[in-house]
């Protein structure tokens, strides 16, 4: 006799999501959004590290997306590195890049709170749909003329974008490109950035325009989502080292402080 449908276990699906160790423009404070910042010391380190997180789990990744920065990327070559699984297959996005910041990129935090006030800044940081004031083309933090967009027609290179903009171009990518990696059954990891990260726990999550405010994602450490075949979450997701990602998650939510 067949089970019945209810007690049927769900076949799960692992997806993995790192977001990169601490860069040169975090560590200075600045908001950086499209801007090219490289890792520095902390970040590589903590890169490495989260590899040797994953190498002490299962699934391994099978499958690798980043953003088109670097900071995504070298973060994923030293995770990989260290989990020796160098030789995965590799997709790059620019849909999975960070929020693109506006005029605010280059700008530091502490002296735009300074400068707008507190709820200004929170707005512009964090709020769903109030995108930070858009960036001129000519500006020397704009990505209008960066090659790495030269197949992006120019229109859709974008000036600013709020949180809402974020999903709007991230979710076209995940539920026709990385949904299909993943019910094919392999497991994926994605390096990607605070905001595009929140965006897709947003989404997988279900939380609602207001939550969202409150979740940060700290730098550097894994955090795990098991799926049903519909890629709905069957249980709450988790990171690989939750003391240092609550101590991570509350240091984002600091830095305009
Ligand atoms: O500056 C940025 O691009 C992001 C991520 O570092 O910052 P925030 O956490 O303020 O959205």
């Amino acid at each position: 006799m067949s089970e019945p449908v209810s007690k049927k276990s769900k076949p799960t699906h692992t997806l993995i999501l790192l977001r990169h160790g601490e860069s040169e423009w975090n560590e200075k404070n600045l908001f950086t959004g499209w801007v090219d910042a490289k890792l520095n010391a902390k970040g590589r380190k903590e890169a490495t590290h989260a590899g040797e997180l994953l190498a002490d789990f299962e699934p391994k990744p099978d499958v690798l997306y980043t953003s088109k920065l670097s900071r995504a990327i070298q973060t994923a070559n030293l995770a990989l590195e260290s989990a020796d699984r160098l030789w995965i297959d590799v997709k790059r996005n620019w849909r999975l890049n960070e929020r693109h910041y506006g005029a605010l990129q280059g700008k530091n935090k502490k002296e735009i709170a300074e400068e707008f006030g507190n709820e200004k800044f929170m707005t512009w940081r964090r709020s769903f749909d109030v995108p930070p004031p858009p960036i001129a083309d000519d500006d020397k933090f704009s990505q209008y003329n960066d090659e790495r967009y030269a197949d992006l027609p120019k229109d859709e290179i974008p000036k600013t974008e709020s949180l809402k903009l974020v999903i709007d171009r991230l979710l076209p990518y995940w539920s026709d490109v990385i949904a299909k990696d993943i019910k094919e059954g392999k497991t994926v990891l994605i390096t990607a950035h605070g905001n595009s990260l929140r965006a897709l726990v947003k989404h997988l999550d279900n939380i609602s325009d207001d939550d969202i405010a409150g979740l940060n994602i700290p730098t550097g450490i894994p955090l795990i989502y098991e799926l049903d075949d519909d890629l709905k979450p069957v249980r709450e997701r988790y990171y690989l080292d939750p003391e240092a990602a609550a101590a991570g998650a509350a240091a984002v939510a600091n830095q305009g402080k």
